[in-house]
């Protein structure tokens, strides 16, 4: 077909190459004619448009005609549904197509309700529509996301102009490096006149603007979008003139970009990062995809897309690869789809020999009947050495700088700790003000009547500071509440600011801890800035540990502590930078005061330092009270919250919290209409020794075993002294490897312990262990823990209480982390031997008395066995009456009163794996300075 016509062909070619050759600088001329046209194409009619430029390509095809436009191949593929379009173009040749308006015309009557009142700066320029296209470009290689709200932004560069230089720099074919620096100038300087001009043109806001295009789209595309390429008007309004009919109908909506939501407005720093990520990622993408700005093709598909249908403008051979440079209005009109229209993107295909391709290339010529001096220009470019360079680490350069300016901008160093362009540097502080005010009262916080009254003060300094600057008395900047997890130091601190109601800042320590260096230090500008902004306020830096710890600790620990010291050193600073006027409280809550950095502790910062414990009897029966009034219960609340005071030694606040919820579920559970006894007890049970595991099923012997274990403890708890009265004790698996289960009650808060209480409960301890030996042929391994425990007991009374004659009043801490001991080896030889005498001692008090009291442990354990579960009352039958006289709280609360039925419920399944330990008694032994933790 194409030998048949082609005379026709040449004559064709000729007189399209005739046209563009004789005028000069041919590619600049045709770009300038053609822009009108397609000004025309968006505001009259496409194909009008898409004839004419054709007109002024070269073709060389073999017919009339221009031929329906092909896609290349490689583009056929992905967009094959471009083709239809491109193809209705082709053909509609000389048609009349359904109009679109003109770009003026929809801007004044649909994106804008009236004309904007803006005054060009000097040194600005309006943009033509071509320049505008161009502009439009920058947003098409940014993700879907993103390119909606570009496109928005630059909307309005129509009315506000873009700096002179921007308008150079879009003239131009392709961005160098250098270009590309000084798009963040550009940037900002656009962003800030966008501003400006939505300040004064509110009606132009980007968000309120897409609103009104929302509203006005079935009235045509916007200005913005005529400016695009015909191809990618169709591909948003839908394909030819279904496409526009239904955008008649207010459908085009549809396959357009996704509106966002009306009214959306921008703030200064929105549009800033918008433009400015969209001007910065336009370049770096393009050189870091150069997939995406290049395509290799084929000798064939060269031909049959672009140099048969007079395309080609020039070709340029790079060493082994032959750019194409295409005639750009000439492609875009055939194929509107396709980015060869696009001046950024190139083609290129390799070449064997350039011998063999400047053969080829002159068959192809001749066989298209070009003449000799119609020839397609050929070049030679060899690419120099910074090119490569460039190519080769331009893309990393470009990366790397942009994490230097941002971890710059987030460490806040370039931007005066105003938190960096990506907020980095901000304080996650949360803030309660008036609006959200804490709630918390002092009421509310239970149970540390001390603390209370040491950080009064601080309400009182906030209230009315007068009180104390009449007196010359400095207010104190900041506390450190200290104490054991849950027991109330974060409630405290809320308290305090809910009875100033005043502002209050919490964060928590390790928020101040990110990856980049200094990003702290700038947090913990922001948050004290902020919180000047807002005095009186308070600041509450939870977990403070986390920072706060001492610098000396950090070279021992090695490198990375860097940005710790700069956070920490930045506290320090913004604490002394106080004026002692200023009414900003610092609160700070720990659960590791012996870490903290002495710097953090001295007066002038941290001056005070409360202690809050787990609380007392008595404090524990107020939290209980404050807990109980959320739940639904028609017990009697002082007999209550007694008992599950007493109930509850070694709870925190956090705790009670739990058993109170934890009752309230356990009787939803079992559908109870109010919260009873059993319920709470069942709650403690569970807190302190885990889930029953009924599933746990135990042979009969492994039973016989358990109960004679548990026995030995009750007897020795029974008759020894100084031990804890038992109150309740069974074989049912509880918990994590705990076959058996004893509940006793400690002898109140014990904060002091003497060597027969300790020597007495050591007994006791391995009271489950002597029994096994006195009533079976062979041991078992359920005592591990129980050895455990003593041998510590033991090891603390020597080296620690000084209670071993021998040894005197020594304290020996040994630190696990130091390689060598703090004593001599004869002293270690000594200290293991009076832990074994004590421990020995301990064995040997307890056989003499569960030999003599064989029998009662028969017992026992027999009634044990039979019932699963023994209280108080059932040894008294058993066993008689305690010698010994009990407490008084536990003869207030246990005694003369029905003990609660065992509580039954749902239990979980056994832990995988095997259980070393078979018994298992809930507690643990004294700390220093007495038994405040002590067994259930
Ligand atoms: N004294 C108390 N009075 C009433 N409720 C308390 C008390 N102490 C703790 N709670 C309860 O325990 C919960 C947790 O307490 P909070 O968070 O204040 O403990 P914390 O000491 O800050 O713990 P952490 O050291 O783990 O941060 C509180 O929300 C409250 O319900």
């Amino acid at each position: 077909m194409s030998a048949m016509f082609r005379p026709s062909t040449h004559r064709l070619a000729y007189c399209a190459r005739a046209y563009l050759r004789t005028t000069p600088s041919s590619t600049a001329r045709l770009a300038r004619f053609s822009s009108p046209i397609f000004s025309a194409t968006g505001s009259r009619n496409t194909t009008t448009a898409r004839t004419t430029t054709r007109t002024t390509a070269r073709f060389y095809s073999s017919e009339q005609t221009p031929p329906p436009p092909e896609k290349p191949e490689a583009e056929n593929k992905d967009n094959g549904k471009n083709k239809k379009a491109a193809t209705s173009a082709g053909a509609g040749a000389g048609k009349t197509p359904n109009a679109k308006k003109p770009a003026d015309s929809t801007l004044d009557s649909a994106a804008a309700p009236k004309e904007p009142q803006w005054e060009l700066p000097a040194g600005w320029v309006h943009l033509d529509d071509k320049e505008m296209t161009r502009l439009a470009q920058f947003a098409t290689y940014l993700p879907e996301g993103q390119k909606a709200t570009m496109e928005q932004a630059f909307r309005n560069v129509k009315y506000t102009g873009v700096p002179s230089e921007f308008r150079d720099l879009l003239r131009k074919d392709g961005l160098s490096v250098m270009d590309a620096m000084k798009l963040p100038r550009i940037a900002f300087a656009l962003a800030e006149q966008m501003n400006e001009f939505e300040k004064k043109n509110p009606d132009f806001r980007v968000g309120g603007q897409e609103a009104a295009d929302q509203e006005n789209n079935n009235k045509g595309p916007t200005s913005f979008d005529q400016n695009k390429p015909p191809g990618e008007q169709q591909q948003k309004q839908g394909k030819g003139p279904e496409g526009e009919q239904k955008q008649q109908q207010g459908q085009g909506g549809a396959g357009g970009q996704k509106p966002p939501p009306p009214g959306k407005t921008f703030e200064v720093g929105d549009m800033m990062s918008w433009i400015l990520s969209g001007l910065l990622f336009y370049p770096l993408y393009r050189m870091i995809s150069p997939g995406e700005s290049s395509r290799e093709i084929t000798w064939q598909e060269l031909r049959k897309n672009f140099l048969d249908k007079g395309l080609v403008e020039k070709l340029v051979v790079v060493k082994d690869r032959v750019r194409v440079e295409l005639n750009r209005e000439a492609a875009r009109a055939m194929y509107p789809d396709s980015a060869a229209g696009n001046p950024q993107f190139h083609y290129y295909f390799s070449i064997g020999s350039v011998d063999a391709f400047e053969r080829k290339l002159d068959e192809a010529q001749s066989e298209l009947g070009i003449p000799s001096t119609e020839r397609i220009p050929v070049s030679y470019a060899t690419e120099g050495m910074w090119t490569g360079l460039l190519m080769a680490f331009g893309p990393t350069l470009l990366l790397v700088g942009l994490l230097f300016f941002a971890s710059r901008k987030a460490g806040g160093m370039g931007g005066g700790g105003q938190g960096g362009m990506f907020g980095f540097g901000k304080s996650k502080a949360k803030m309660f003000n008036h609006d959200s005010t804490v709630k918390v009262k002092f009421a509310d916080v239970a149970g540390m009547d001390e603390a209370k009254v040491e950080i009064m003060e601080f309400v009182s300094f906030l209230k009315s500071p007068e009180r104390f600057q009449r007196l010359g008395a400095k207010i104190p900047r900041g506390a450190i509440l200290s104490g054991p997890p849950g027991t109330g130091k974060t409630l405290l601190a809320k308290a305090t600011a809910g009875e100033s109601q005043v502002p209050f800042f919490s964060v928590s320590g390790s928020e101040f801890v990110e990856m980049f260096v200094g990003v702290g230090a700038s947090r913990v500008r922001d948050l004290f800035a902020t919180a000047r902004k807002n005095a009186p306020c308070i600041i509450f830096i939870d977990e403070i540990d986390a920072i706060g710890r001492s610098r000396s600790d950090g070279g021992f620990r090695g490198g990375g502590n860097d940005e710790r010291e700069a956070t920490l050193n930045q506290i320090l600073t913004e604490m002394d930078g106080f004026n002692t006027s200023e009414q900003v409280v610092v609160l700070a809550g720990t659960n590791r005061p012996d870490v903290l950095d002495q710097a953090l502790m001295r007066p002038g910062r941290f001056d005070r330092h409360i202690h809050i414990d787990r609380p007392t009897m008595k404090g524990r029966v107020e939290i209980f009270k404050v807990h109980l009034t959320k739940i639904v219960t028609n017990e009697d609340m002082t007999y209550l919250t007694g008992r599950l005071a007493a109930l509850t030694p070694g709870f925190a606040g956090a705790d009670i919290a739990n058993a109170v919820n934890e009752a309230a579920l356990v009787a939803a559970r079992a559908n109870a209409t109010t919260v009873q006894m059993i319920h709470f007890e069942q709650a403690i049970e569970r807190v302190v020794g885990g889930l029953e595991r009924k599933s746990l099923v135990l042979s009969p012997e492994e039973k016989r075993t358990v109960a004679y274990h548990e026995a030995g403890h009750a007897i020795c708890g029974w008759f020894f002294r100084w031990a804890d009265p038992l109150l309740k004790v069974s074989i049912i698996p509880r918990g994590q490897g705990a076959l058996g289960y004893a509940q006793y009650l400690p002898a109140s808060d014990a904060y002091l312990m003497n060597t027969n209480q300790l020597m007495d409960r050591m007994a006791m301890t391995l009271g489950g262990r002597v029994s096994e030996e006195l009533h079976f042929p062979s041991v078992t391994t359920g005592a591990s823990d129980d050895f455990k425990k003593v041998t510590r007991m033991a090891t603390t009374m020597v080296t620690q209480w000084g209670m071993s004659e021998k040894l005197g009043p020594l304290h020996f801490q040994n630190d696990e982390n130091q390689i060598q001991k703090p004593f001599a080896e004869s002293t270690a030889q000594t200290i293991d031997a009076e832990v074994r005498r004590i421990v020995d001692e301990a064995y040997k008090k307890c056989k003499d008395l569960l030999t003599a009291r064989k029998k009662e442990i028969g017992i026992v354990a027999e009634e044990l066995l039979r019932k699963e579960m023994l209280t108080r009352d059932d040894l008294v039958r058993l066993l008689g009456p305690r010698e010994w006289p009990d407490k008084e709280e536990f003869t207030k609360y246990f005694d003369n009163r029905t003990p609660p039925p065992f509580p039954t419920e749902n239990t979980d399944s056994p832990p995988e794996g095997p259980q070393p330990a078979i018994f298992k008694e809930e507690g643990k032994e004294p700390t220093e300075g007495g038994a405040k933790d002590v067994k259930l």
